[in-house]
């Protein structure tokens, strides 16, 4: 595509013309032609009842095109309920005789899987049954969650509704400091904004910063865009991205076209200097009660859980298992360890950290969402603290009403296990 644009476009305005077929403008209203939509196991039965009660009246009940959706499960596997064995039969059912492609119970976390087995290209209009769907802007692609009725009638017609989003744009710059990473940064700019800052907004990530992490770091903060009420969280594409998608598409080819143009107009602009930064953490019960890590320190903990479309890929558990070296799990606590996808998970046991984790005392699981939102396994009970990398930490996100959670990076959760209370990871 090159630029024939009649004003200076954000991202998702050139995004959002391309969809919808004309030159549209932040606060448009505009029918929008969908490029991918994944959907999961949780949200999926509900997204095909609906679907099919669209088509009640028709003879050929088929979904727009079976090569643009995808189906993974990944909320309740290997299934921890009959409830949860009834949707998977009920999706796989669906998956087959529409001739949608269905990561089954093994594959790992929809947003890891989705990047990770190229169905993600900059440019792209996605939509996923899953708030953290904004993850996939991490690959300049516009990605947002949708509800399971918005989802039906895109299986239906491959179209939606949208108004056009204003942008706010983050712009950091500097050397991240040793032991912080993109999820402080994220968390720092989560606390910054609070956690309506970005509604209905496209948050826009940029700077030296950005530039410089990998597409895993990248993943991190595209994903928690959702947390400051973010309909979108977008990085532009550049030689990481390239690289990254060349590995997983065949015939990828970079367009420089999908960026925002210099002059574009944005409605909000925050500015970091990341080279001071300390070590984040949220604190119970809001993701944008963030505190530098000094501030809660010592914090006993009963769980630590290393995993999530957030934090849980081969990058961030090579920090955990570095940090963590020979030294054991801290007495009295449990660290649950989750690689976001079997590709992960399979980098993690040829690194030889399975086995070097369950020398620690800690439980390396197969691929799935875990603990994170209080679902299958891994629940904290009556008073109980966990520290997670997840991205939620709302009351009673993983277990009980009574429990806390605290999130922070991979490096502050391996601290805090090897000690047994947060701990601030410069200091191990
Ligand atoms: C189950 C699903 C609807 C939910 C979401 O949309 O985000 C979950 O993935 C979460 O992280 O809370
Ligand atoms: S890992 Fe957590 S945040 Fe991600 S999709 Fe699963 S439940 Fe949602």
């Amino acid at each position: 595509m090159s630029n024939t644009n009649d004003h200076p476009m954000t991202i998702s305005e050139k995004i959002f013309s391309k969809a919808s077929g004309k030159t549209v403008e932040a606060g448009d209203f505009v029918l929008a032609n969908i490029d991918r939509a994944m959907t999961h196991d949780i949200t999926g039965p509900l997204a095909v009842d609906g679907f099919y009660d669209i088509m009640r009246d028709k003879d050929e009940k088929k979904v727009w095109d079976p090569s643009k959706i995808v189906i993974v499960f990944d909320h309740q596997v290997p299934a921890d309920s009959l409830n949860a064995s009834a949707n998977h039969i009920m999706l796989r059912k669906f998956a087959k005789e529409q001739g949608i492609l269905n990561y089954d119970v093994y594959e790992g976390v929809c947003h890891q899987v989705m990047p990770e087995m190229g169905h993600v290209r900059p440019g792209d209009l996605i939509v996923g049954s899953d708030s953290h769907t904004c993850a996939y802007g991490s690959l300049g692609a516009f990605s947002t969650g949708v509800g399971s009725t918005d989802m039906a009638a895109v299986f239906a017609s491959g179209k939606l509704w949208f108004r056009v989003p204003e942008t706010i744009r983050f712009e950091a710059n500097g050397k991240l400091p040793k032991h912080v990473y993109s999820k402080d940064l994220i968390l720092h700019m989560i606390g910054d904004v609070g956690a309506e800052g970005a509604r209905y907004m496209a948050a826009e990530y940029a700077g030296s910063t950005i530039e410089g992490l990998t597409m895993s770091e990248r993943m991190t903060i595209s994903n928690m865009a959702i947390e400051m009420g973010g309909k979108a969280g977008i990085i532009e594409a550049d030689k990481t991205t390239e690289a990254y998608l060349k590995e997983r598409i065949p015939d990828y080819e970079f367009d420089p076209y999908w960026k925002s143009d210099e002059d574009a107009e944005y409605a909000e602009f925050h500015d970091y200097d990341v080279s001071d930064l300390e070590p984040q953490v949220a604190c119970p019960h809001n993701v944008d009660n963030v505190k530098p890590v000094s501030e809660v320190e010592g914090t006993k903990v009963d769980q630590v859980f290393v995993g999530s479309c957030t934090n849980g890929r081969f990058e961030d558990i090579k920090i955990v298992a570095e940090m963590m070296g020979d030294e054991p799990v801290a007495k009295d606590v449990r660290l649950l360890i989750i690689p976001a996808s079997r590709t992960e998970y399979m980098k993690v046991l040829r690194a030889g950290y399975v086995e070097q984790f369950m020398e620690a005392g800690a439980i390396v699981e197969a691929p799935c969402c875990g603990p994170c939102m209080g679902g299958s396994f891994g629940l904290l009970g009556d008073g109980e603290v966990g520290l997670a990398t997840s991205n939620r930490n709302f009351k009673g996100r993983e277990g009980s009403p009574e429990s806390f959670v605290y999130l922070s990076s991979p490096a502050t959760a391996a601290a805090s296990a090897l000690t047994g209370e947060i701990t601030d990871p410069r200091k191990i």
